[in-house]
């Protein structure tokens, strides 16, 4: 197995090698898998003018799944909008087709207090968003910023196609299939013609899922639902910028965005596999930043990548361990608990593997 790796900008760095460490214990434990290192993001335009390199572009391409931290960050915020390193995540998505981004929120019980939610209203919280990642108001065209009678105007254009919206409706569906079959799928339809159409598509595609419950909700009302009565979700499907709303704001049920993995999968499976959170400028550089959601990211790699579904109970159970034993990165200390250092919960997740 052909991993290619993007540890990026930031803290991604930092919390990527605690998640190699991860690996290479496994590695060592007879799984096969070999690493090959890349430039993307802000790295990356400082080593080559540009976010998304021509050998990173290669290494991508030619390897069964990436792993990668985060990109982006205020040095590079002046930059034009093409050589941004958010555009060379943006980039790398679109060409390596990963239109399915799956994103669990899962409370683990030892972090009900970290969550900003009553322990009543989200314990045994377990759901997945399920964000389209390639399409929508992020890559549709036109786009730009003009002058336009004496003044700039910018402008984005959200747009979705019906075989966009079919493609995720059935990941969507087919994941409720081996969950609690219940799909909730969020949207604007009253004000935004694409997402009456995502509406009406993914209508149509319930019909091959009559054994899945559908229901349909306005986005700013799912903000606050998720937020009142987060358990009344299962499965939640929606766009691209939805999706990245939203589950930001899902992390926060969890304790901490930095528990919150991602896979983002093509039609193969072959998957680019993420932490949901960003480079985090503010604690980047201090050793603080919590590497729990990459590992759990690698453990996503592990089972949809490769069907290693043992090798990713292995990493989520040494997750799973190491709350229980107490150990928490700041993002999601309580008193009473053993505050560590990034490098500290690596090693801890160390132990727990053995
Ligand atoms: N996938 C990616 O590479 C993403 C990149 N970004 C980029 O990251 C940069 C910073 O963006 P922000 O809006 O500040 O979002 P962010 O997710 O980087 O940080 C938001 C807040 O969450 C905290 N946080 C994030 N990850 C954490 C972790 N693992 N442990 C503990 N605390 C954590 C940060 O310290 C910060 O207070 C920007 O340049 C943005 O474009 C933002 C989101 C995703
Ligand atoms: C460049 C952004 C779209 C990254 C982000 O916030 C995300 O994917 O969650
Ligand atoms: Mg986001």
């Amino acid at each position: 197995m052909k991993i290619c790796v993007l540890p990026g900008d930031g803290i991604g760095p930092e919390i990527v090698s605690q998640a190699m460490r991860v690996l290479e214990v496994l590695k060592q434990d007879g799984l096969k898998m070999e690493f090959e290192y890349g430039l993307l993001g802000g790295g990356a335009v400082d080593e080559t003018g540009t976010p998304y390199p021509e050998a990173t572009q290669r290494l991508a391409k030619e390897a069964d799944a990436i792993l990668l931290g985060a990109v982006g960050g205020p040095k590079w915020d002046t930059l034009p909008r093409e050589q941004r390193p958010e555009r060379g995540l943006l980039g790398i998505r679109k060409q390596l087709g990963v239109f399915a981004n799956l994103r669990p929120a899962i409370l683990y019980p030892e972090l009900a207090n970290a969550s900003t939610l009553k322990p009543e209203v989200v314990s045994g919280l377990d759901i997945i968003i399920i964000r389209e990642l390639v399409g929508d108001i992020y890559f549709g065209e036109p786009r730009g910023i003009e002058e336009r009678g004496g003044e700039r105007v910018g402008y984005n254009t959200m747009v979705y196609s019906e075989s966009e919206i079919r493609r995720i409706a059935k990941v969507a569906f087919e994941t409720a299939r081996r969950r609690n079959r219940k799909v909730c799928s969020v949207d604007k339809m009253n004000v935004l013609e694409s997402t009456q159409l995502w509406r009406d598509v993914v209508t149509e595609v319930h019909k091959d899922y009559q054994d899945v419950e559908l229901s349909h909700m306005l986005v700013d009302n799912a903000a606050m639902q998720l937020v009142r009565n987060p358990k009344q979700f299962d499965v939640m499907v929606t766009g691209n910028m939805f999706g990245d709303i939203l589950s930001d704001e899902a992390s926060m049920l969890t304790g901490s965005i930095g528990m919150l993995p991602s896979a983002s999968l093509d039609e193969n499976n072959k998957g680019l596999f993420e932490p949901c959170h960003g480079s985090a400028p503010d604690i980047a550089g201090k050793n603080m930043a919590n590497p729990l959601a990459t590992i759990l990211s690698a453990a996503m790699m592990l089972r949809y990548s490769f069907g290693q579904e043992e090798q990713a109970l292995r990493i989520e159970n040494a997750v799973k361990k190491v709350l229980a034993q107490g150990y928490r990165t700041g993002d999601i200390y309580e008193p009473g608990t053993n505050k560590v250092s990034t490098t500290e919960m690596g090693d801890a997740v160390l132990a727990a593997l053995q």
